[in-house]
């Protein structure tokens, strides 16, 4: 069966996106890693699969390079707007989104943040204290629930951090039942923050759309920036507005590189 696919981004962090409206494809975690491979398949950080849905323009599920399957990635949620039009509503495992077409490129309502669930039972009201852990010079984390589960570390500076060593001693670590998403974030002013991010099924990216979110809310809720803030990811840059009591809204780019067509069977299946 051949597959027609586009290659897209989101300040560098790519996806694969499947079109499944036309001619439904079954999608499972082993497909879904075989495609993320970038020796052995097309490669991207996440696979995403556009299904038809009852009640929005499309459906969209997201699958990490490692085939887990999640339920939000804001970069990807961009991507998917854009191909569709630029104004819609997306049906994901975390709600209904809403995206529109604005000047900073494509805009998201990324539904309310929540602060303490089941996946981290150590988590604190975000308005306490961070959490008591501590990964070496990592500690002190806030937990942060936008459609996917986030830890954020505010540090002197973000660059400095060994997030490729430490972030998947966290993701994986059992105080997560469903892993994390790792932020370590730099504050630069009340208007903009640095961050860099170690991914929950993906590692390191150059840019994650939840995790900037995850971080703008935290610190405003510190009082530490304003809202909005733009939030400077190795990628580029997102801008996060929030106010308590209402969804986050994501503004940020969407680049479309190309669209071509695979052979099911190139990818085992
Ligand atoms: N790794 C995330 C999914 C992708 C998030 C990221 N690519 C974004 O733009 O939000 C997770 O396992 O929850």
């Amino acid at each position: 069966m051949t597959l027609r696919f586009h290659k897209m981004h989101g300040l560098g962090n790519d996806f694969v996106v499947v079109d499944g409206r036309e001619a439904p494809v079954a999608i499972d975690g082993a497909l879904a890693r075989a495609m993320a491979d970038r020796h052995r398949g097309i490669g991207c950080d996440q696979l995403i699969l556009i299904e038809e849905s009852p009640h929005a323009d499309v459906a969209m599920r997201i699958f990490n390079a490692d085939g887990s399957e999640v339920s939000a990635c804001g970069n990807a949620t961009r991507c998917v707007a854009q191909l569709i039009g630029g104004e819609a509503t997306i049906s994901t495992a975390a709600g209904l989104l809403h995206a529109s077409r604005t000047e900073g490129g494509i805009s998201v309502d990324m539904g309310e943040p929540r602060f303490g669930w089941e996946d981290i039972p150590l988590a604190f009201a975000m308005h306490s204290a961070g959490l008591p852990l501590a990964w070496e010079t990592l500690e002190k984390p806030w937990a942060i629930n936008v459609g996917n589960p986030h830890v954020v570390f505010f540090v002197e500076d973000c660059d400095a951090v060994p997030l490729e060593r430490l972030g998947p001693l966290i993701e994986h670590d059992p105080v997560f039942p469903e892993r994390i998403n790792v932020n370590v974030a730099t504050i630069v002013d009340r208007g903009h923050l640095r961050l860099r991010v170690w991914e929950r099924g993906a590692g390191l990216t150059r840019a994650c759309g939840t995790g900037a979110c995850a971080t703008g809310v935290i610190a405003m809720l510190q009082g530490l920036v304003d809202s909005p803030v733009t939030v400077s990811l190795p990628g580029g840059d997102l801008s996060i507005g929030w106010a308590k009591g209402e969804s986050i809204r994501m503004t940020g780019p969407a680049t479309h590189v190309f669209s071509g067509e695979a052979e099911l069977a190139a990818f085992g299946a």
